[in-house]
């Protein structure tokens, strides 16, 4: 029987800075078609693991592989199946958009009409003549995107993709990961933003200092912290809350009727922000 190849595998990954360890035992496989979402707070060791399946970085300990090349071995080759989103993705400032996209597909080899379906794609086309350095963030965004994804990489990496956008390019760039993702790239993502991850991931893991705490798709990672109840409280005041069981609540929601100050409650499940709070104690900012 065929097997499947992963598109990235992770084995025992770890990695030791001097005197800081960023990456303890971490082990996860993606598969094409799929969006991974990495989630952890500042420091959790993201970018490192970012720079290992990238081939910028070795790690200390375990085995990693992207399309089955073990990432010691990864060269530049590498970068004509793959596509990277980072904070330090650079744009050619001083020359239009449509020239910063001509440069790669000339690196890529990819057909020039590529560039204006892409373009079009990530709504950039009738700017296509603005120098990218005039760009506002958003546009800017789209572009480094576009970039990535000009030669249709079979990985694509994306380091907080949206971070600072306003939401509708937000939905803009979600459409275009998930059409991604349809037509089969294997998506790894990380980000801070929670409601991004429930929306866009198929799987996801929680990372705190350098560990895997948590993984699964977003409503299996829900569900396994469902076993408190909460609710969510609406008060004649405006002050909107959640609480988990427990007497004080109890007996908070009684002076509430008795004091005829509760407009509304609901039991709720948590939100996977509100996961994360449990498992880290650390917000995700
Ligand atoms: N080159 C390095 N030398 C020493 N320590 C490093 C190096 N790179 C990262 N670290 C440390 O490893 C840990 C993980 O860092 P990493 O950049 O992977 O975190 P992150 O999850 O990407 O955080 P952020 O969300 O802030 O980008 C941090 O404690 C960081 O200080």
């Amino acid at each position: 029987m065929m097997t499947q190849l992963d598109t990235i595998s992770v084995k025992h990954l770890s990695k030791q800075f001097k005197n800081q360890t960023a990456l303890k035992d971490i082990s996860f496989n993606i598969q094409p078609g799929e969006i991974f979402g990495f989630l952890g707070p500042s420091g959790a060791g993201k970018t490192t693991t970012i720079k290992i399946l990238t081939g910028q970085m070795h790690p200390s300990d375990g085995v990693a592989s992207v399309l089955g090349v073990p990432t010691e071995k990864i060269n530049e080759h590498i970068y004509e199946q793959v596509g990277i989103v980072t904070h330090n993705s650079g744009l050619y400032d001083k020359l239009s958009v449509y020239k910063n996209l001509e440069i790669f597909t000339k690196i890529l080899n990819v057909k020039k009409s590529k560039i204006e379906e892409i373009l079009k794609r990530v709504g950039l086309f009738k700017d296509r003549k603005k120098i990218a350095g005039k760009l506002s963030q958003g546009m800017r965004q789209r572009l480094i995107l576009a970039r990535a994804v000009i030669h249709n990489p079979k990985v694509l990496f994306l380091d907080e993709p949206t971070s600072g956008l306003d939401p509708s390019t937000q939905v803009e760039i979600h459409r275009l990961i998930k059409s991604l993702r349809d037509n089969g790239t294997a998506v790894f993502l990380t980000t801070h933003n929670m409601e991004e991850a429930e929306k866009l991931c198929d799987h996801l893991a929680l990372l705190n200092n350098g560990k895997i705490v948590e993984a699964g798709t977003p409503r299996e990672i829900r569900l396994n912290h469902n076993k408190k109840k909460r609710y969510k409280i609406l008060l004649k005041d405006g002050k909107e809350f959640i609480l988990s069981q427990s007497e004080e609540t109890t007996q908070k929601i009684n002076w509430w009727m008795t004091d005829n100050e509760l407009v509304t409650i609901h039991s709720c499940e948590p939100t996977l922000e509100t996961v994360f709070l449990e498992v880290t104690g650390r917000k995700l900012i």
